[in-house]
């Protein structure tokens, strides 16, 4: 019987009682709570009983940003506990330190301060980014003028994944020595859920555990050389705190695989999604060739000839750009933020919240809907952006609060102005500076479909690789391609192109 106060939001039926939403889970995974919006429209908040567990499914961008605001009656901590307790496999002290007082402590505070400082705007970030982008670039330098052929999902993964480490860690990082390395992140984020589940991981989890068990000890022995002196500030924030609570380097080497995890599962699927979207459609490729041709500027320095784009100008001079990577996160980012329910609360005065409750989020269900975006939202138009584009107050401010691709409030991600800035540079210097064409037959690049999502997962991943043949502009031939981070560089170039 259903033990539910009548102030609650409405439950959301199923056809088989107390575990049908739990099939419908474990069937549809991410898809779920989206479909569900969809059958149910006129509600902006439901109820899922699964057994004993209520989940409150949410789909208005207003209800969510209050839920995703209110760090008094609704915490994350216990996800963050699970996380720790089962995923990483750390000792039992560690574990104890990132549980105490319900997740409330110094560690965790601390930490959660030190990254959204070394992430939000500024100098740090401005040095992550340069060294990020630089080391995107090198990707792109070794591609001559004749074409190569790559499997491109692979080809970003790769690139993304050793930029990113050498970005972080510096250049000793322990991703240089393995390249063995990049599948163990992605092997990791697919055995995931089964490593929550902690039913004979070695086995269920095979290649995940294999993943975590490989990487921690080398990370280990990065910190044991000290070479986390090389490290950026996010970086040597998260070894500080965990060492100010006596985190040993294996201790520390037993989180890492999640910096890379968090950074990369979601960066290069959008990446990609963007950049095969744009190279589908080769009027939106020339406009954007185009646009990028405004920050762009060519030297040379020592009879070598350097092409370098100002990504801090993206934004003023690159609209369509832009905007593609808005149409980008709004169709592939799927995200459901997830909270704990710690003390009965009133939502807008109008809905009862039980303690002991989780909050889910359907960020799918905003993206994916027409009263926000019209009757083309399942359709890629990278043109939906735009300022220019004529739309009343109400529409604009309907579609600004209906795109939540990065979650909100307090664990907004803190990850989001480097994400930006890594995939805008790479599908720019990419359609800038290169061609491609699929290897079999001539023709355009077409983006593939999504594969199924996992609950948990925020980006939808491409269903198959592509095989492409990729080859450097004629015109570029013997350049070599670099990113401007600060605008203030520019004035020292010679030539604008
Ligand atoms: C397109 C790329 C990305 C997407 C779509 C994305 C999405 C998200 C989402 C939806 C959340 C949860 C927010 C919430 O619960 O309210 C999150 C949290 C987080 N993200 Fe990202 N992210 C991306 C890139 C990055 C990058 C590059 C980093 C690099 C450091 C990063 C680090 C994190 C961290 C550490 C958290 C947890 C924050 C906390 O616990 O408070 N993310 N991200």
């Amino acid at each position: 019987k259903s033990s539910k106060d009548a102030r609650e939001p409405p439950v959301a039926p199923s056809r088989i009682p107390f575990i049908g939403h739990l099939l419908g889970m474990f069937t549809y995974q991410g898809a779920y709570f989206k479909s569900l919006t969809v059958l149910y429209p006129s509600w902006p908040i439901f109820t899922l009983e699964i057994l004993s567990v209520k989940i409150y499914v949410v789909s208005s961008p207003d209800l969510a940003q209050s839920l995703l605001c209110n760090t008094k009656a609704l915490s994350f901590h216990p996800f963050h506990i699970a996380f720790t307790n089962r995923v990483l496999g750390a000792r039992q002290e560690i574990k104890d330190i990132v549980a105490q007082n319900g997740g409330d402590n110094r560690y965790n505070n601390d930490l959660h301060n030190d990254m959204y400082a070394a992430l939000a705007l500024g100098p740090d970030i401005h040095e992550t980014n340069s060294r990020v982008v630089n080391s995107l670039a090198q990707f792109f330098n070794v591609i001559c003028t004749s074409e190569q052929p790559r499997h491109l999902f692979a080809w970003m993964k790769n690139a993304f994944t050793l930029s990113t480490a050498e970005s972080f860690y510096g250049a000793q990082n322990p991703f240089a020595d393995n390249p063995d390395f990049v599948n163990s992140v992605w092997d990791f984020e697919e055995g995931l859920p089964t490593l929550f589940l902690g039913i004979f991981p070695r086995i269920t989890a095979r290649k995940a555990w294999t993943a975590r068990k490989n990487i921690a000890p080398a990370f280990a022995d990065y910190y044991d050389k000290g070479l986390d002196q090389h490290a950026n500030a996010f970086i040597k924030g998260r070894a500080k705190c965990g060492r100010v609570e006596g985190f040993t380097n294996d201790d520390l080497g037993t989180f890492e695989i999640t910096v890379l995890f968090a950074s990369l599962t979601n960066t290069v699927p959008n990446a990609f999604c963007m950049l095969t979207h744009m190279l589908s459609d080769p009027t939106l490729t020339s406009e954007i060739c185009e646009e990028v041709q405004r920050v762009a500027t060519r030297t040379t320095i020592n009879g070598i000839d350097h092409v370098s784009l100002d990504i801090t100008a993206f934004n003023t001079k690159c609209p369509i750009l832009i905007s593609t990577f808005q149409e980008t996160v709004r169709t592939c980012i799927n995200a459901t933020p997830v909270r704990v329910v710690t003390e009965d609360m009133m939502l807008k005065d109008k809905y009862l919240l039980k303690k002991g409750a989780i909050i889910q989020v359907s960020g799918g269900s905003m993206h994916e809907s027409p009263k926000f975006w019209g009757d083309d939202v399942a359709t890629f138009n990278p043109y939906r952006h735009l300022k220019t584009k004529e739309l009343t107050k109400e529409q604009r401010k309907a579609q600004s609060q209906g795109l939540m691709p990065f979650g909100g409030g307090k664990h907004l991600c803190p990850g989001r102005h480097l994400a930006f800035v890594e995939i805008v540079s790479f599908v720019a210097m990419f359609v800038y500076g290169f061609e491609v064409r699929m290897k079999n037959g001539s023709g355009l690049v077409r983006p593939p479909p999504s594969k199924k999502q996992p609950l948990g997962e925020n980006s939808k991943k491409p269903k198959f690789d592509l095989e492409v043949l990729i080859r450097r502009k004629e015109e570029f031939r013997g350049a070599v391609f670099g990113l401007v981070v600060d605008s203030s560089v520019d004035a020292k170039t010679v030539s604008s192109l």
